[in-house]
């Protein structure tokens, strides 16, 4: 069994990282009306089974996959590759990853429940360089340490959000050659937007759905701040088109 040749063709394994942070490969699911979300956040699934097999074969693809505190505590996902076919030898598990400034992350999540049940990596979780005499702090990190999470401490930006160059500088000494970004609205935008680039590959799933006016929007950007995109490639998988594109000017190591 081996990914699709959609993925294959566009990713090339294995994929290469840059001198100095992995390869970034951002990818979401969206409906037609570019909604990533119901009313409220609520999570949708908006992937059909043949798309969803798909993005768990590009997770397979990748060290690490990210997500931000705000799905983390929304979707409570597990971020593994269960949708893929049964096999004798076990899929590449990626990494979880978690921008968590404040460590809000619940010790009771799927993936701390998972690495104690041997089914998931354990997760690593970024969280802010907090005042030492913060005992709330100080003990939410005790507490998500001892379930099995590794906490790392890493510079705000000007915006007082987690630096993504300081993240992606520590994940590429931890070993990370490769990144998954799956969301939410957020980070998409935050790794969208980044100067200088950072998103490698856009991989975007759509799917034949409307969610209307009330549903969160993929992007919170206005579209000076948003790269330009080249087209890639584009296949279907069941219902959904997946299109991928590279933002121009992405490349520097
Ligand atoms: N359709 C799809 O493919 C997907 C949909 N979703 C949906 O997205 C929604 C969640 O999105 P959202 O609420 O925006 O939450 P996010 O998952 O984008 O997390 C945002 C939080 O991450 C933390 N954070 C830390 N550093 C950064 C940074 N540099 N940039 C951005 N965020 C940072 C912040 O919390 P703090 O300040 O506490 O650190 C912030 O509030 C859910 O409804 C979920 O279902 C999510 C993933 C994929
Ligand atoms: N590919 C895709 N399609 C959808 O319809 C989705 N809602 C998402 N969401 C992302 O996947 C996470 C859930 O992962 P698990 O199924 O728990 O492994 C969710 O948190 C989003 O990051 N993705």
């Amino acid at each position: 069994m081996s990914p699709p040749e959609f993925l294959s063709n566009i990713l090339s394994p294995p994929i290469q990282p840059h001198t100095n942070r992995p390869h970034v490969t951002l990818t979401y699911a969206q409906s037609l009306d570019a909604k990533i979300a119901g009313a409220n956040g609520n999570q949708l699934i908006l992937s059909g089974k043949e798309s969803l097999v798909m993005t768990h074969w590009m997770r397979t693809m990748h060290d690490a996959i990210l997500v931000g505190v705000g799905t983390a505590l929304n979707d409570d996902p597990q971020l593994n590759t269960r949708h893929l076919p049964p096999t004798t030898t076990p899929y590449k598990l990626p990494r979880p990853v978690i921008l968590d400034s404040e460590l809000r992350l619940s010790p009771t999540c799927k993936l701390l429940k998972n690495f104690k049940l041997g089914t998931g990596l354990a997760p690593w979780v970024f969280c802010k360089i907090s005042d030492e005499n913060d005992e709330a702090f100080t003990r939410r990190r005790e507490t998500l340490t001892a379930e099995g999470a590794r906490i790392v401490s890493i510079p705000e930006d000007s915006a007082k959000r987690l630096s993504i160059t300081h993240l992606l500088e520590e994940l590429r000494s931890s070993g990370i050659s490769s990144l998954m970004v799956e969301g939410g609205r957020q980070i998409i935008s935050s790794f969208l937007c980044h100067k200088p680039l950072v998103v490698d590959i856009l991989i975007v799933t759509v799917a034949p759905t409307l969610v209307g006016s009330s549903g969160v929007g993929a992007t919170l950007e206005n579209l000076e701040s948003l790269p330009k995109l080249k087209h890639i490639a584009s296949a279907t998988f069941g219902p959904d088109s997946v299109i991928a594109c590279r933002p121009e000017n992405v490349g520097a190591s």
